[in-house]
């Protein structure tokens, strides 16, 4: 049914110079006000112009290969970006050469939402109209928000984090997951219902998550890495504006877990690890940041897992997943639109 698999991420810049023009391709009729790109390269040029997220991707390349082969899962496998090298249709261009001719693909993203999932599948519409007649069809894999393989590793990461702070604390502690916000509108416009599935689904992680890992501890679910235009309400509160409250109540420390994201990129290194963890210093609060799946065997595991829960050839409609939110292999076209700003990229 599939010749190929094909890993679709992000991207980011590997050097000084890739920084602008990296944030020019995510950036591109998105109405991101100038002062905000200068200083989102600014944190990049911190990190000397490189984000970690390719060579983490290369990471999950080099473990899906190790874990398909010994599975007997016979499929190459290909990485491509949505926003740097290695772009998408070139990936996909070399896919065609190669004679692939149905590919299936997994998004470096668990959620519903424009940015989070039907971008992704605008992007492999526009590279296959790119390379042309003999573009391989790419279907994607489904939404895993909720998939065991997701929830464990983040639980554990959690209970790990919280190792780092004092034990006898527990009674004060709070645990704090965070996805990237995204405009309002967006999440009220995610799902088959246009109910809000970006937030829905995050809630339901991080209910699986704090169930699995500091039951009985208190949790909330913030956003971070807010872009746009100031004008333009986003999804609320902060994770900063968020630790301030909670430092006036009688929380004394904090387990941060970036849920919304599988690696630690830029957006986690630079926003919670930088950031927040300088918020809470200053607040005087304990503050300990849990690890994202990155190459976690359960997580790499569960990759397989959603290719073979597609190809099988009879479907039983189950799907492995410990919530209780619907699952779909195929989004539907009226699901999760373009933002209006945007609709012209
Ligand atoms: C939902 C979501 C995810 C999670 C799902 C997924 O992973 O796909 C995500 C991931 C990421 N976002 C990333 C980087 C950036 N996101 C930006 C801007 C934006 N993100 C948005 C949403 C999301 N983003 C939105 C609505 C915008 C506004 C512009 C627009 O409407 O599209 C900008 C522009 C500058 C700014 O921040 O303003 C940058 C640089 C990186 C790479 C990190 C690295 O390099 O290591 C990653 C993984
Ligand atoms: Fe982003």
């Amino acid at each position: 049914m599939y010749d190929a698999f094909l890993l679709l991420s992000f991207g980011g810049p590997e050097h000084p110079d890739d920084v602008l023009p990296f944030l020019q391709n995510v950036t591109r009729g998105r109405g991101v006000p100038p002062e905000r790109l200068a200083e989102v390269a600014a944190h990049y040029q911190r990190f000397g112009g490189v984000s970690p997220i390719n060579q983490q991707c290369r990471e999950l390349v080099a473990a899906i290969r190790a874990d398909f082969s010994v599975h007997g899962i016979d499929l190459p496998v290909y990485w491509g970006n949505r926003n740097w090298r290695p772009m998408l249709a070139d990936t996909m261009a070399q896919m065609r050469d190669h004679g692939v001719q149905r590919a299936i693909t997994f998004a470096t993203s668990a959620y519903g939402s424009y940015s989070s999932c039907r971008q992704y599948l605008q992007d492999l519409a526009a590279a296959r109209a790119a390379v042309g007649p003999r573009a391989p069809v790419v279907d994607k894999l489904r939404h895993f928000h909720d998939h065991p393989g997701f929830v464990e590793p983040l639980a554990d990461s959690v209970v790990t984090a919280f190792g780092e702070l004092d034990p006898a604390a527990r009674e004060t502690t709070r645990l704090v997951f965070t996805a990237h916000s995204i405009p309002a509108s967006m999440n009220a416009s995610s799902g088959p219902e246009s109910n809000g599935l970006y937030e829905a689904q995050l809630l339901e992680t991080a209910r699986l998550v704090a169930a699995r890992s500091l039951p009985g501890v208190g949790w909330d679910l913030v956003w971070q890495s807010r872009s746009g235009p100031p004008q333009v309400p986003w999804l609320e509160p902060d994770i900063n504006e968020h630790l301030r409250v909670l430092a006036k109540d009688f929380t004394t420390q904090v387990v941060v877990s970036p849920i919304g994201f599988v690696s630690d990129h830029l957006e986690v290194i630079w926003d919670l690890d930088e950031e927040a963890a300088a918020t809470a210093r200053q607040l005087g609060l304990g503050f300990a940041r849990a690890k994202t799946p990155g190459t976690d065997s359960r997580f790499v595991a569960m990759i397989r897992d959603l290719v073979q829960e597609r190809m099988r050839t009879s479907d039983d409609g189950s799907r492995a997943g410990l919530g209780r939110l619907d699952h779909w292999d195929f989004c539907a076209s009226h699901c999760c639109p373009a933002p209006a700003s945007s609709a012209r990229r």
